[in-house]
């Protein structure tokens, strides 16, 4: 049980860092949560003082810490589950649905991640939308109050029961029990538009992929694995845009990390849409997040890498790197076009990176190494995923000790 303290003149508590309660003198509840109230040696010493200090103790209802909360943005068949599977792969343990649950749950979970899918939100079902002619991707399809209700118990370490929306029948099923994991992840259509669901946060992403790319790969999905015709796909693509235009991109300006997928720039007029140019776009000045960069850090690079230690047939391999502004914030951004011959050799673009996260040399390259069959793996999306992956478990580490620490220990960290 996570026992946390905070030092205050009002009983009305956040906590804030860690300790061992001893002989409580007061016990109460605010918000969902054990607290117990003792009167601290500051109380005693000034005793004049209009408002006595309190050392408040919370024993969170739920699991052992806070739960760090992470948004992953993008619209339907852009890369998110590709991307959840790298993310989770890198604190080991596999992700599975809910057991013995609903066979169509979109909740993953796995030692240290559950990943919920904000499609789970929607508050209108397939015929409710048909009925009332509007998108999922509009907001008056989904319930942002429970969306904010629920992240936040789950922040605050506090089980809910969450709907579900079954993407086999189109229906709204019986809801399924969510416990506080270490680490939440809320990926869909919308975890950046809603202001209160935004700022519970602590670290958020979208993956930003041009209309020519999504198309090749709604293409190469849809049709291949689904059996829609061309035209039905273009149809669909064309019926989300103003939605998606309207409400989904623009969450990439509140953004920490953006992963932007474009045709490649390597080979003159390139419609086949197979060789892609990936950027990494990384907020300045993001707490406990420190942007990767190639040689040196804040300088403009363009680095080709094919030659003697990285192999690189037609139409070879470009890296660029530097600062810039996205949406009026200052970013670093990282840049791959073209694609990997043998992933093998990734230890050598690896070795030049810096700040990427890794716990032992060549972390990267083992994570690509083991996931070759997953989509992008021979490109940057693969790459900037398991960087972002390996950031995400930094950024983790980096808010638990600091949690774990007293007040004064933080201030000298
Ligand atoms: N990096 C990539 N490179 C090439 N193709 C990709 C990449 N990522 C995803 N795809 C293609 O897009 C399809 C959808 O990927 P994925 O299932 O990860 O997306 P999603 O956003 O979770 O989709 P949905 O929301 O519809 O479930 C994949 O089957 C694959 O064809
Ligand atoms: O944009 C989407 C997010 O995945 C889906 O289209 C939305 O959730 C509706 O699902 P379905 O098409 O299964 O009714």
């Amino acid at each position: 049980m996570a026992i946390c303290t905070v030092y205050t003149t009002q009983l009305n508590p956040t906590c804030s860092s860690i300790s061992t309660p001893s002989k409580p003198q007061h016990l109460g509840f605010h918000q969902n949560q054990v607290v117990f109230y003792k009167k601290t040696s500051n109380y005693k010493r000034s005793k004049s003082a209009a408002r006595p200090s309190y050392l408040i103790t919370c024993a969170a209802a739920g699991g052992d810490s806070q739960t760090v909360v992470i948004g992953l943005a993008a619209d339907s068949g852009c890369g998110k589950s590709t991307f959840m599977r790298r993310l989770t792969s890198v604190f080991g343990g596999a992700a599975e649905p809910p057991k013995g649950g609903n066979p169509d749950s979109n909740t993953l979970i796995s030692d240290t991640t559950t990943v919920i899918c904000l499609d789970d939100y929607h508050s209108l079902d397939r015929t409710g939308r048909k009925e009332k002619g509007v998108t999922a991707l509009d907001p008056r399809a989904n319930d942002f109050d429970l969306m904010y209700d629920q992240v936040k118990a789950l922040k605050d370490g506090v089980a809910v029961d969450k709907p579900i929306y079954n993407h086999v029948t189109g229906l709204l099923d019986p809801p399924e029990l969510i416990k506080p994991p270490k680490i939440l992840v809320i990926e869909g259509l919308h975890p950046m538009y809603d202001s209160r669901v935004r700022d519970l946060l602590d670290f958020s992403i979208y993956l930003d992929i041009s209309n020519e790319v999504k198309f090749a790969w709604k293409i190469q999905r849809d049709m291949a694995e689904r059996g829609h015709s061309l035209e039905s796909i273009k149809a669909s693509i064309e019926a989300r845009k103003p939605d998606f235009d309207a409400y989904i991109d623009p969450q990439k300006q509140y953004a920490d990390a953006v992963i932007e997928v474009l045709p490649t720039q390597l080979i003159p007029d390139d419609n086949e849409g197979k060789v892609l140019r990936v950027k990494l776009i990384m907020k300045e000045g993001v707490e406990f997040f420190s942007p990767v960069y190639l040689f040196d850090e804040g300088s403009t690079i363009s680095w080709i890498p094919c030659g003697r230690k990285l192999t690189c047939s037609y139409p070879g391999i470009k890296f660029t790197y530097g600062p810039d502004s996205y949406y009026g914030h200052e970013v670093s951004v990282l840049e791959m076009d073209g694609q990997f011959d043998r992933l093998d050799e990734l230890i050598y673009v690896e070795s030049h990176l810096s700040n990427i996260s890794t716990k032992f040399y060549g972390e990267v390259t083992q994570q690509m190494l083991k996931h070759s069959d997953f989509p992008g793996s021979n490109n940057g999306t693969g790459l900037f995923q398991t960087i972002v992956g390996l950031k995400i478990r930094d950024l983790y580490e980096q808010i638990t000790t600091s949690k774990t620490q007293t007040p004064a220990q933080a201030t000298k960290a």
